[in-house]
């Protein structure tokens, strides 16, 4: 059944998204805050400073006018950093509010709010009037948008306590390359989206530094034990973390230079500054501040997070990567299984 979807977010994720689709056959408005952008995808069909060399559907609508974006949209998707998504939300509840609609909210974002420590989707719901919504679901899983775009087979999940909204998403975006499976635990693909990016800092870190495979399989299994222990103790279902949204983010973006993070993470390795490296970028490293709020989550919860814990002192405390590994290799020797 053809959808109206908003999607609200021009960036590298949120336009590839858009026009996946678009392609399988849906109305699609994407939002964005910047009329340039918006002019040269309308009349171009390119994004340069998200995504070089991809030309989007003709069909693909962009506007910067939030309003005639959200009319009559069945579906609002929402791909918006984590520092940004609290501001968009409560713009996008007025805005609801004015046309007197409700609607399916979906996000794709990837981590934790600061200082509160707040997931995508306790954000929403708290900026979000339940009038203008029904439940959220969370797209999440190994999806670099540069591979969606040359339509690398993929597969995602939807998350949603209610199983007929994951599976309105489930249709809404598979198909032939794009596969997506539903999940009924929020919390986990949640903290697994969010925490995986810490981790794949760290593989980057360890391949400028050098280090190989055997570095890398160790720093993803470890990985994986601390985000799971992370959302766990949040109520996480553990299943969860060996599922897309778990292991398969932390396997995509722990490999990839597609990932953002792991660019980052290869940069630091190789001696450039954080700074220098953030202001490089021109995208999103979701996993520098989410590394903050992982590392006071975790002393607040009294959960240990050593590789979180060594990333914080480099990123935040200045402590040479080296020293960190150091410490972290010469820890007192423990069971896997804690
Ligand atoms: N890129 C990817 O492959 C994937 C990304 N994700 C997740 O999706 C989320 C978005 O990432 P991504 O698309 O890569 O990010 P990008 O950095 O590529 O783009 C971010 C977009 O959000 C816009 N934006 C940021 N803040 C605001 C704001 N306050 N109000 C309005 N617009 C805003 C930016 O607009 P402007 O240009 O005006 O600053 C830009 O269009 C992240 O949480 C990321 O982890 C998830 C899966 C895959
Ligand atoms: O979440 C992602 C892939 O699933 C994207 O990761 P990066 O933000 O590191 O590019």
């Amino acid at each position: 059944m053809t959808e109206k979807v908003a999607v609200l977010g021009a960036g590298s994720w949120g336009s590839v998204l858009a026009n996946l689709l678009v392609e399988n056959g849906h109305t699609v408005e994407l939002w964005s805050r910047d009329q340039e952008q918006v002019d040269r995808l309308n009349q171009e069909h390119v994004n340069p400073a998200y995504m070089k060399n991809f030309t989007y559907s003709s069909k693909l609508h962009v506007t910067t006018d939030m309003k005639a974006t959200l009319k009559g949209a069945d579906v609002i998707l929402i791909v918006i950093p984590t520092k940004g998504i609290r501001q968009v939300a409560r713009k996008l509840n007025a805005v609801l509010a004015e046309l007197d609609q409700q609607s399916l909210i979906v996000h794709a974002t990837k981590g934790l709010e600061q200082n509160t420590y707040k997931r995508p989707s306790e954000m929403l719901k708290e900026e979000i009037d339940p009038k203008y919504r029904r439940d959220i679901v969370v797209l999440s899983g190994p999806s670099h948008a540069e591979s969606v775009a040359i339509k690398d087979m993929t597969a995602v999940t939807a998350a949603c306590a209610n199983l007929a909204d994951a599976e309105k998403v489930q249709k809404l975006f598979s198909n032939s390359y794009f596969r997506v499976y539903t999940n009924d635990d929020v919390i986990g693909a949640e903290f697994g989206a969010a925490l995986k990016n810490i981790i794949a800092i760290g593989a980057g870190a360890l391949q400028g530094l050098g280090y190989h495979d055997n570095a890398r399989a160790a720093l993803i299994t470890r990985g994986l034990a601390e985000i799971r222990r992370l959302g766990v103790a949040f109520g996480a279902n553990p299943m969860t973390f060996i599922g897309l949204s778990g292991v398969g983010d932390l396997v995509v973006t722990a490999t990839s230079k597609n990932s953002r993070n792991w660019r980052a993470g290869y940069q630091l390795g190789q001696g450039q500054q954080l700074d220098d490296v953030i202001n490089n970028m021109g995208m999103v490293i979701e996993g520098v501040y989410t590394t903050k709020a992982a590392y006071e989550l975790s002393k607040k919860r009294q959960v240990p997070m050593p590789i979180t814990d060594a990333l914080y002192r480099v990123l935040y405390e200045g402590e040479d990567i080296k020293t960190a590994i150091s410490q972290l290799m010469s820890r007192d020797l423990t069971s896997e299984m804690e």
